[in-house]
């Protein structure tokens, strides 16, 4: 691979507004793509895949590069090398990279891989929380298959085609995909490509999501004609999966305390051709309380650490902070004892994060049924996805039942 100048600028500006002034990767990475229009895919490839990987392991390259934060530009630029160099990646006789110790940096990350704090780019903490919680042998893989790149899936959109008609459609923009055992609604993405500029997409006949999180609508078993709501329904990834499985008949309330988020929602229902659907900010406890004893369906996509998503916003293993994770777990118990109001005697309930930590997940599910609140509740059933086991994203769902 040739190194282009304008490329790696790109990167190392990038780099600069993620590690130095707390920007998200995704964000960053979409504005730095737009910076020149002759950019082509190869190239915007590049940038992205690049920026990704330093942020994943940047705990990693800054200890191989001899550099500590807050990084200055040519800390930046050794961070880059020792990427470059790792890569097996011809360097050019750039003035940034002169004097680039190409032996030593292999030398340091063959010493490195033995500490999996380093190898695996973790903090102390995180890894501390993670071992307490799951044991070295289960942290060991999960770790390992968080830190890979996720694949891209697709969710088809029942209201609007069939996963057939769409993988031929697809075939037609050149878009080959595979269908995944046991994942009744996904297609897989046999290559990357920007398909977001794809008819099919642009007229919602289907949505990116990753196979893990569609497990979550099947568990709740909703059917045409059901109350459902959706209480931390954000930009709405699970609300449209709902939709798509209800035929528009019957009618979903999708609530959260954004509305910013909602907002987006609702552009995205309208393209998937989802009428049912009307969205609610959560402004005061009013907005619970009205809907109590009344719905037949009740999901709570709680907020948590994000830890089973890594692969997908690496940038997470740097913001997220453990006095977070306190305030996260008291968070979700205040909203399964609020929310679970809302289902009605015989109504079911799926409980459900993105967290892969059991402290976020069972712990808080059996809290729940030993309260008060949870009294009327029993489990019916839960699964803990693992990144390591499934290959797609850490997840957790519960399915309750109310019982009077
Ligand atoms: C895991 S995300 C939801 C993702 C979304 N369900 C999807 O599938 O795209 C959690 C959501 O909970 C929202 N949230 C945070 N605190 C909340 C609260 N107290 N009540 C309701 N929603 C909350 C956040 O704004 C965020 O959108």
């Amino acid at each position: 691979m040739r190194l282009h100048r304008n490329l790696v600028y790109a990167v190392i500006d990038g780099l600069q507004l993620i590690f130095n002034e707390d920007k998200y990767a995704d964000k960053v990475v979409e504005q730095l793509l737009k910076r020149d229009k002759r950019w082509g895919a190869r190239d915007r490839g590049f940038i992205a895949e690049t920026t990704y990987e330093i942020v994943r392991w940047k705990r990693l390259y800054a200890q191989i590069a001899e550099v500590k934060e807050p990084f200055t530009r040519e800390n930046l630029w050794r961070i880059f090398a020792v990427w470059a160099i790792l890569k097996g990646i011809h360097l050019p006789d750039w003035k940034q990279l002169e004097g680039t110790p190409s032996r030593r940096i292999k030398g340091k990350f063959d010493e490195l891989n033995k500490i999996r704090k380093y190898r695996e780019s973790i903090a102390d903490w995180m890894d501390e929380v993670a071992v307490k919680e799951l044991g070295e042998e289960v942290w060991d893989k999960e770790i390992h298959a968080l830190n890979q790149q996720a694949d891209v899936i697709l969710r088809v959109n029942r209201l609007k085609t069939d996963k057939k008609t769409l993988q031929k459609l697809l075939r037609q923009e050149n878009i080959d995909t595979d269908f995944i055992n046991n994942y009744p609604d996904a297609l897989l993405l046999k290559e990357r490509s920007n398909i977001f500029k794809t008819e099919a997409f642009q007229n919602g006949l289907f949505e990116v999501q990753d196979a893990s999180s569609q497990l979550v609508a099947e568990l709740l078993e909703v059917e045409p004609g059901m109350r459902v709501v959706d209480c931390c329904a954000g930009a709405g990834g699970k609300t449209l999966h709902l939709a798509s499985k209800m035929d528009n008949k019957g009618q979903i309330i999708a609530l959260d305390i954004y509305s910013n988020k909602l907002k987006e929602l609702k552009r995205r229902a309208r393209r998937n051709g989802a009428h049912n659907i009307e969205t609610r900010e959560i402004d005061s406890n009013k907005v619970i309380k009205k809907l109590h004893n009344s719905m037949d369906r009740v999901l709570i996509d709680a907020p948590c650490s994000g830890l089973g998503v890594l692969r997908r916003n690496p940038d997470a293993k740097w913001k997220l902070q453990p006095e977070f994770l306190n305030t996260i777990r008291e968070t979700q118990q205040e909203i399964l004892s609020n929310y679970s109001k809302m289902l009605k005697v015989g109504g079911k309930m799926v409980y459900a994060t993105c967290s892969i930590l059991p402290s976020e997940n069972q712990d808080q599910v059996s809290a729940f049924l030993a309260s008060l609140e949870g009294q009327g509740f029993k489990l019916l059933k839960d699964k803990k996805v693992l990144a390591s086991t499934s290959g797609f994203d850490g997840f957790y769902m519960a399915l309750l039942e109310r019982t009077n």
